[in-house]
């Protein structure tokens, strides 16, 4: 890797250019979009740099560049770019730039820069830089161009959605499932927004809840234990929580994952939390309870002789 890449903020930084022809133009116009302090440095500007130069986009100083010119010429500069058609100029400021640990680019002399301008997809918050470290920049362009193909406009708005949820998802997921909770949401909606995009944010969020929220399920106390289905025995095994007033009878009791705690009442409150961070709960009650319990969580499956209800 010959370059490193970085992404600089030059947010309200100086970034001084120095010229003013069709080179400084397409340099000056790419990099206004990070929003810098430009100064512009040549004798005369060309007619789309006088244009910015009137909108206020840029400071101009209308001088030549010389090898005397005192260095204050570029003393608050974060980067400066040599685009003069003087080869030889360009070439001996960058030299004295670099010395100075000022990122400096000259736009037809690799080996005089510092830093390089990659062929870049801007998508707002997505940027995609592709560099072949001035090997290839027509390639870079041309992967430039099949990577536009797959990144449709809307992926900025897409962007500032997401970074507007990303807190969101913090509070709402653990850490070891926020990521997948972003490939599937990516998976659902793909790279641009959409009116769908909210829809497809919240479904992701509630079918990621219902993946990884826990189990309740509830059994009349009157059946009959040795009737229950195999599926019914694979439940038990797992529970972490049985819920009831009587005491289990013996062979309930031994199909109940041994370390399981046993109460008998649980309050609204703690069954949804308890829930909330996955716990497989089982209620064993009269038909009016269950019946309430039911009512109130909606994910609840019950056990009954033969058969368990199918997941909701
Ligand atoms: C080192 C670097 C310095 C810098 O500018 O930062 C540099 C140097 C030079 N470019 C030259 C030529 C061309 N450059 C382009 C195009 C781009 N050049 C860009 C970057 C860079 N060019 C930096 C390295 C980037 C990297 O490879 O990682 C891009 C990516 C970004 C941008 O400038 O915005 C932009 C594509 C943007 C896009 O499409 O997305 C084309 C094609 C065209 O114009 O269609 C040609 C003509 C074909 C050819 O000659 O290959 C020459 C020879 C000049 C001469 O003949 O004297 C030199 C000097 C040399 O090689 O010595
Ligand atoms: N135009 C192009 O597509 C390419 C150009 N280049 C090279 O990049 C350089 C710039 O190209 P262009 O912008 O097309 O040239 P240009 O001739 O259009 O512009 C050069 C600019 O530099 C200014 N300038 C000259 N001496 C100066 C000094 N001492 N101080 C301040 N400003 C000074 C001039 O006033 C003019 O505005 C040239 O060396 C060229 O060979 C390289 C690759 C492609």
């Amino acid at each position: 890797m010959q370059y490193f890449p970085l992404f600089t903020d030059l947010n309200q930084r100086r970034v001084i250019v120095v010229g003013g022809g069709e080179v400084a133009e397409r340099k000056v116009e790419l990099m206004l979009r990070a929003n810098p302090l430009l100064t512009l440095i040549a004798p005369e500007l060309s007619p789309r740099l006088q244009a910015l130069q009137q909108a206020q986009a840029l400071d101009w100083r209308q001088q030549s560049l010389s090898l005397e010119s005192e260095p204050s010429w570029h003393a608050d500069a974060r980067l400066v770019v040599m685009a003069t058609n003087d080869a030889r100029l360009n070439r001996e400021w960058a030299l004295r730039l670099e010395a100075q640990g000022v990122l400096v680019n000259v736009v037809d002399d690799p080996d005089a820069c510092n830093v390089i301008t990659p062929a870049m997809v801007d998508r707002g918050k997505l940027l995609v830089a592709i560099s072949s470290a001035g090997a290839a920049p027509v390639l870079a362009s041309q992967l430039r161009a099949e990577i536009e193909q797959s990144l449709p406009a809307s992926s900025a708005e897409l962007m500032e959605f997401v970074a507007g949820r990303r807190e969101q998802v913090k509070q709402a997921l653990p850490a070891n499932r926020r990521a997948e909770f972003w490939r599937q949401f990516f998976a659902l909606n793909g790279r641009g927004f959409s009116k769908n995009t909210q829809a497809n944010f919240d479904r992701t969020m509630a079918e990621d809840k219902a993946l990884n929220a826990g189990e309740l399920w509830l059994m009349d106390a009157e059946i009959e234990p040795n009737l229950l289905p195999i599926a019914a025995l694979e439940v038990l095994a797992k529970l972490d929580c049985v819920i009831s007033v009587l005491p289990l009878n013996g062979a309930l009791n031994d199909w109940v994952r041994r370390d399981a705690s046993r109460v008998t009442e649980m309050s609204e409150s703690t069954i949804e939390n308890e829930l909330s961070v996955g716990k497989r709960l089982l209620f064993i009650t009269d038909e009016q309870q269950l019946k309430f319990l039911k009512e109130r969580f909606s994910q609840a499956r019950t056990i009954q002789t033969g058969q368990i209800s199918p997941s909701s």
